[in-house]
């Protein structure tokens, strides 16, 4: 059985129609399935806890239409590493769906899903804010300038009018551009495993699972899907006009040939600050003081990936 977890208002409504679209298709009707639509901010990770507690023996795979926001609480939900998840891009960024390979139109992937039987395993990161329980991100965090701007987008009344448009990336560049003149550089402590860096003209920190955020910035092109190792990108030292300079070519990777960037991996971090700061995390913004980063150990097999095919092949 596979059970659908639908978020109506992903992508403007665009979640409903791929659902209500795909629920008519030969395949749908060919296979067992089970649907929830979601009905508020947090709803599929309650879902998601419920269907792990049960014993939905013949699950096959969790299937998310939506966007970022709404796998980012599937995973979140998951009690059992071992159940199955995919997704079927229907939000405005779906960063996850370019950085797990799952492409193309949502009967394809159905398709794909259907008839994948491994899938890849992936491994979301962790991140622990102070006083807080632990949690995953799937895609990335960040601290600091760029978290800035995801909030004023967030925020904003524009972020919805050009969401409408297809046009959800124009809507970080007005933002960029609103937080660019007031934000202050932080004063930061990062702890890289047994490596300690003290930073006072601190841009941004980032974490991410795979190169893509913000709706296919290429924020660190290096990343890849894997276990363990955390790759962390970090600003400091930079002008205004250089750091808009540095975001027009984060849409193609070249921003990490700046020499005010600088890549670090390692298997924990620690972020702790001299105040509270801004971070993002899977595109959702608030504030903190310190945070504590590591890798899940445990994999999620992703289905309907087009890496399964390429990994299929090379073993
Ligand atoms: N019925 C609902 N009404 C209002 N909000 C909902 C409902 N169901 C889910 N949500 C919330 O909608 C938010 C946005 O969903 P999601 O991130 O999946 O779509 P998106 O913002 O269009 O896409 P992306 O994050 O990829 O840009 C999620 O944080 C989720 O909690």
């Amino acid at each position: 059985m596979y059970i659908f977890i639908v978020n109506p208002v992903a992508g403007n409504g665009r979640g409903y129609k791929i659902f209500k679209k795909l629920s008519k298709s030969m395949i749908y009707q060919q296979i067992i399935a089970e649907y929830y639509l979601t009905e508020y901010p947090g709803h599929a990770e309650e879902i998601t806890k419920n269907i792990s507690k049960g014993s939905h023996v013949e699950l096959k795979a969790i299937i998310v239409i939506g966007g970022d926001g709404t796998i980012h609480e599937v995973m979140n939900g998951l009690k059992n590493t071992n159940t199955a998840v995919s997704f079927i891009p229907g939000g405005s960024g779906n960063d996850f769906g370019r950085g797990s390979g799952i492409t193309g139109s949502p009967i394809s992937i159905l398709k794909k899903i259907v008839e994948d039987t491994s899938g890849i395993p992936y491994w979301n990161g962790d991140y622990n804010i102070s006083g807080s329980s632990k949690r995953s991100f799937i895609n990335s965090i960040g601290f600091g300038f760029d978290a800035e701007i995801a909030a004023k987008a967030n925020l904003s009344t524009y972020k919805k009018f050009f969401n409408v448009l297809h046009l959800g990336k124009l809507s970080y560049v007005i933002a960029l551009i609103q937080v660019l003149f007031k934000f202050k550089p932080i004063q930061v402590e990062l702890h890289l495993d047994g490596h300690t860096e003290s930073m006072t003209d601190c841009w941004m920190v980032t974490v991410a699972n795979h190169p893509y955020y913000g709706g296919g910035m290429k924020i660190i092109p290096s990343a890849k899907i894997e276990a363990d190792l955390l790759p962390v990108l970090v600003i400091q030292g930079i002008s205004k006009w250089k750091i808009l300079g540095l975001f027009l070519t984060v849409f193609t990777g070249r921003h990490i040939q700046f020499k005010e960037v600088t890549l670090y991996k390692a298997k924990k971090l620690t972020i702790t600050a001299k105040s509270n700061i801004t971070y993002q995390v899977d595109g959702q913004t608030d504030t903190c003081q310190s945070c504590v980063i590591t890798k899940n150990i445990q994999p999620i097999q992703i289905m309907g990936s087009d890496f399964s095919l390429k990994l299929s092949q090379t073993s």
